[in-house]
């Protein structure tokens, strides 16, 4: 093979593999990783062995394991990572919410238990820090911009209130092994210093190490030292150290991505989202594009009628222009929704059907989708037999256009929006950057 050709060959091969633990983590992660140089592709789920996906350096498959009981997200993560390995993965990246969404019961930490054991390493490094999006770790602390995690929005979240910011504590909680802190002074020390005191607190028998990092500039080493160990777990920035680590070590090579084919037409966008970010977004798009709110109470009573009103108010509206449907709710609503149904029911009617309002807008001709909610975006891709995604440009940072491939109804362009990022003209600046 010519020199070239190695190169080209390189590019191709296998090095990082990503389990997501939601579908909007995995294309902010796959978006991470082809800013950083890797080139990507995202599945949704573990791909059938006869699915054509093209060769990368990175691959992230999207599971929808964030909110399931713990024993299901680890099998489901075990499965991933053993076909990720198969593939050639030399490390696993376990991505998870830069805001650490989990409950007491999971699944961070029984996950990351599983694929350590699986793996047969020592310690696993974990890292939720994504300081351009805001969330930075500091002496084992998250913080979400100026916030603590426990003073942030997070703390109202449908479905994992955050409300301790202390991630050793909360990871404990959730872990079969004793977890320590690799804080910020050996961070700033080096990959070395990092490295050893990781192989310290394995030397102690503990299974995990939160990993402080507060700037972009931490991500470089965190990235080395985690790329010596076969699994990590955490979110972007995390993800970014890695795919340096990569290039640098020369296991991957950098490379620019192209952009998406032209889909064109008709839009719409779909919110199951009630943070803040995603609240503040749709009041800034009644300015320009109708919204229609669905009452959440009333439509998990009825969803057949809910499902109704909404497609007819799609086929009065979207003739004219881009519309939003949304389910999203101020938190004492959302309080009062779960009061009444249960979290769980409520967010699985809820997610369902806005799944089944994007099935039936497809069918009608909808080709192009914005979809604002972590969970949401699941429901919604699974609904839609979306098979893999293509990455293309970034609309905010953590958000990039992307194009499904696989899903019968053919051309989909797509943007899965994590609740909590983007800001106030998001959904603007979305249907513009959409091929
Ligand atoms: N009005 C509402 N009341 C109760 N739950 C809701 C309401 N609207 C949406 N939900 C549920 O809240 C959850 C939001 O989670 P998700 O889609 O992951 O958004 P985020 O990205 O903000 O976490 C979903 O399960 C969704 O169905
Ligand atoms: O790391 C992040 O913050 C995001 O990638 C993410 O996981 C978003 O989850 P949702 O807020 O549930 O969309």
């Amino acid at each position: 093979m010519d020199g070239n050709g190695q190169a080209e060959a390189q590019k191709r091969a296998l090095a990082l593999g990503c389990i997501a633990d939601d579908h909007t983590g995995a294309t902010d992660l796959a978006n991470t990783l082809a800013r950083a140089g890797l080139s990507v592709v995202q599945t949704i789920g573990v791909p059938d062995p006869d699915l054509a996906i093209p060769a990368a350096e990175a691959l992230v498959v999207a599971l929808k394991i964030r909110s399931v009981p713990a024993q299901e997200a680890v099998s489901r993560a075990r499965a991933a990572r053993e076909m990720l390995v198969a593939a050639g993965a030399g490390h696993v990246l376990y991505k998870i919410c830069s805001t650490f969404d989990s409950t007491d019961a999971g699944n961070i930490g029984p996950v990351t238990d599983a694929l350590r054991a699986d793996a047969g390493a020592a310690i696993v490094p974990v890292c939720p820090a994504f300081p351009g999006t805001g969330r930075t770790v500091y002496q084992g602390h998250l913080f979400v911009g100026d916030r603590l995690l426990s003073e942030s929005p997070l703390k109202d979240h449908p479905l994992n209130p955050m409300r301790d910011a202390d991630l050793v504590r909360v990871l404990s909680r959730q872990s079969a092994a004793p977890v320590g802190l690799v804080a910020h002074a050996d961070v700033r020390a080096g990959a070395e210093a990092i490295g050893k005191r990781l192989a310290a607190l394995a030397g102690e028998g503990r299974g995990a190490a939160i990993v402080d990092a507060v700037c972009d500039d931490d991500l470089i080493p965190l990235g080395q030292a985690a790329l010596a160990h076969p699994v990590s777990t955490g979110a972007s920035g995390l993800g970014h150290g890695l795919a340096r680590a990569l290039i640098a070590s020369g296991r991957a090579s950098e490379s620019v991505s192209s952009a998406l084919p032209p889909v064109g037409g008709p839009a719409v966008i779909l919110a199951g989202s009630s943070s803040a970010a995603t609240r503040a977004q749709l009041a800034a798009a009644q300015a320009f594009m109708p919204v229609m709110r669905i009452d959440a109470a009333a439509a998990i009573a009825d969803p057949e009628r809910a499902l109704a009103d909404a497609l007819a108010f799609a086929r009065e509206k979207l003739p004219s222009g881009p519309l939003a449907i949304a389910t999203s709710a101020e938190p004492e609503v959302v309080a009062a929704v779960q009061a009444r149904f249960g979290a769980g029911f409520a967010g699985a009617a809820l997610e369902g059907l806005l799944a089944r309002i994007a099935e039936h807008l497809v069918a009608y001709g909808l080709r192009r989708l914005v979809v604002a909610g972590g969970e949401t975006s699941g429901a919604v891709v699974e609904a839609l037999q979306i098979k893999a995604l293509r990455i293309g440009a970034e609309i905010a940072p953590g958000v990039p256009a992307t194009l499904a491939l696989g899903a019968p109804a053919g051309a989909l362009a797509l943007a899965l929006k994590s609740g909590n990022f983007g800001g106030e003209d998001f959904f603007a600046r979305a249907l513009e950057a959409l091929p």
